[in-house]
């Protein structure tokens, strides 16, 4: 990845958050893939269609949407008022390397488990065993 595309990510990314249009033809790269960028934030208020369509739009491609209305060409020249730039979609990683989270350590020794049981059952046992014991040999004397 270039520079130049990396610093276009970055105004993507800011802009997304603020209201971005994004979608439209005349991409200076000839693939598919290249989107062409529009902040309409400032233009919310004075889009004569109103904001409630551009927002709908907001980070998608608008292109259909935008072409459906049959713009004039007014619209079209004050498009790049808003123009913000150019980027590559393909660049975009798709898919992202699903990690699960970390285990905590888990005991797979069963068989200590058992004893650790026994021995949590057998020593109170053993404890009230001494006292009884204990009270029985006092007791006689
Ligand atoms: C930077 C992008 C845009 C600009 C500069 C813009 C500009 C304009 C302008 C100047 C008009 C007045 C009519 C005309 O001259 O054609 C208009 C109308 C309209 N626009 Fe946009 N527009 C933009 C994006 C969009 C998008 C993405 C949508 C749809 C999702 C949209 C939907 C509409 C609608 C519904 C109208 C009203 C049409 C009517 O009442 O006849 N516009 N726009």
């Amino acid at each position: 990845m270039s520079d130049h595309q990396t610093v276009e990510h970055q105004q993507l990314r800011v802009t997304v958050t603020d209201h971005l249009n994004v979608g439209y033809d005349e991409c200076i790269h000839e693939e598919e893939a290249c989107w062409r960028v529009y902040n309409v934030t400032n233009f919310l208020e004075d889009h004569p269609g109103g904001d409630e369509v551009l927002l709908a739009a907001t980070g998608k491609d608008a292109s259909d949407d935008f072409e459906d209305v049959g713009h004039s060409t007014t619209a079209r020249a004050l498009m790049d008022e808003y123009y913000v730039g150019e980027f590559d979609v393909s660049t975009i990683p798709t898919k992202v390397k699903y990690s699960p989270p970390k285990q905590p350590y888990y005991n797979q020794d069963k068989t200590s488990d058992f004893v650790i049981r026994i021995l949590q059952f057998l020593v109170p046992v053993a404890i009230l065993g001494l006292a009884v014991g204990v009270r029985i040999y006092t007791k006689s004397d």
